[in-house]
């Protein structure tokens, strides 16, 4: 959105008024809008100075001034007021019309057009991610703990088929919510008794450890951090969402359980979501935290862990609206044993 301070005297030019739409001399003013670092933007609306007669500019030429002293001049001024008066409204009606001149709004160097909001642009992205948030949301809320613990076990059960998860050394899991998710406690066990090292999200404020703002509204970033079995019962819900999350451990003022912090490789991700499709992709709760995550540990490693989503059947969607941000996963395991690659 433009905020325009719009200068012209009218008096002294003359603009083709009754040629012109409005429209048309918006346009011209939105072209010629010049926009520089730290300076308001402007529109400058050139018109072609030619007299200093205001009346000129709106209703003509003078008449002739040898008919000034007869009756003529009497019935020419009246329609000259008549003239006036209307341009001034239409001026005055066409300037409170101009969607350019909401005050108080943004200064960007983009002009917002009123067109409804394009397929496949981010803000239509977004929304149509709410929305099937919204949807998956309404489908799981039904779904009993009997049944959360039911599936939760299957998605166990193929994990243990996986190689990915048996050889792997590291694996960094969730502690999952009171609904809605498989539970993770009987996963995150299995590893630990596995003598799997298990790390588990931490939702940290950027600037803890001066870590780099990725997108615009970005204030906090997952931290990974190794647990052990005593640590697991003293987690109980906090912050905003309510998750159970790790401790940082410091020792002087090294923290050393943090996965990135101390350059761990990690072999295999599971992660949460909202829904998955079979080809592997994923709609999480909208904070981007597990793809920034994904980014920042390819940052450090060059490489990424194997990234497996698991979710329950009622979280399986045919498709999801994609960001060119959003990761892949290598794999999906469902709560009825239904196991997707990409
Ligand atoms: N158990 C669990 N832990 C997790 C995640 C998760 O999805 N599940 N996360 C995954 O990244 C991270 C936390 N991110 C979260 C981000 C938003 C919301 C949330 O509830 N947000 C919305 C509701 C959005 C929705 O409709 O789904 C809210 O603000 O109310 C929860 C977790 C790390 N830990
Ligand atoms: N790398 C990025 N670049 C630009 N914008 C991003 C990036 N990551 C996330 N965002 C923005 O953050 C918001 C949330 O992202 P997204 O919908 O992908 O989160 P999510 O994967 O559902 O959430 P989570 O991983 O926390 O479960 C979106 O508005 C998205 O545009």
């Amino acid at each position: 959105m433009i905020r325009f301070t719009f200068k012209t005297s009218i008096a002294n030019c003359n603009a083709d008024i009754d040629e012109k739409s409005w429209y048309e001399i918006k346009l011209a003013m939105f072209l010629r809008v010049k926009i520089s670092p730290g300076t308001q933007p402007s529109a400058v609306h050139s018109f072609t100075r030619e007299s200093e007669q205001p009346t000129h500019n709106v209703c003509g030429d003078w008449p002739n001034p040898d008919f000034s002293k007869t009756l003529g001049v009497v019935a020419w001024r009246r329609s000259m007021a008549v003239r006036l008066a209307f341009k001034t409204s239409c001026t005055v009606l066409s300037l409170l019309s101009w969607k350019g001149d909401e005050f108080g709004s943004e200064i960007t160097d983009e002009v917002e057009t009123e067109e409804p909001i394009a397929e496949g642009s981010s803000s239509s992205i977004s929304n149509s991610c709410t929305t099937l948030r919204k949807t998956v949301q309404a489908r799981l809320s039904p779904v009993t703990q009997k049944e959360l613990n039911l599936q939760s076990t299957k998605v166990l059960a193929a994990l243990g088929q996986l190689p990915q998860y048996t050889n792997a050394n590291s694996v960094a899991l969730y502690m999952s919510m009171d609904s809605c998710e498989v539970k993770t406690d009987l996963l995150i066990r299995d590893a630990l008794q596995r003598g799997k090292k298990v790390y588990l999200p931490r939702i940290t404020e950027l600037a803890r450890f001066d870590d780099f703002k990725r997108h615009a509204n970005q204030k906090s970033c997952l931290h990974f951090l190794q647990v052990h079995s005593a640590d697991l019962d003293k987690m109980v819900p906090r912050g905003k969402y309510q998750l159970r999350e790790p401790d940082f451990h410091v020792s002087g003022d090294v923290v050393t359980n943090d996965l990135l912090l101390s350059g761990t490789k990690l072999d295999l991700m599971i992660l949460p979501g909202v829904a998955f499709t079979s080809s592997c992709d994923r709609l999480g709760h909208g904070a981007g935290f597990y793809d920034d995550f994904i980014k920042r540990y390819v940052e450090k490693h060059s490489n990424k862990p194997y990234l497996l989503g698991i979710g329950l059947k009622e979280q399986l969607e045919p498709s999801l609206p994609l960001e060119s941000h959003d990761e892949k996963l290598d794999c999906v395991i469902l709560g009825n044993g239904q196991i997707f690659h990409k």
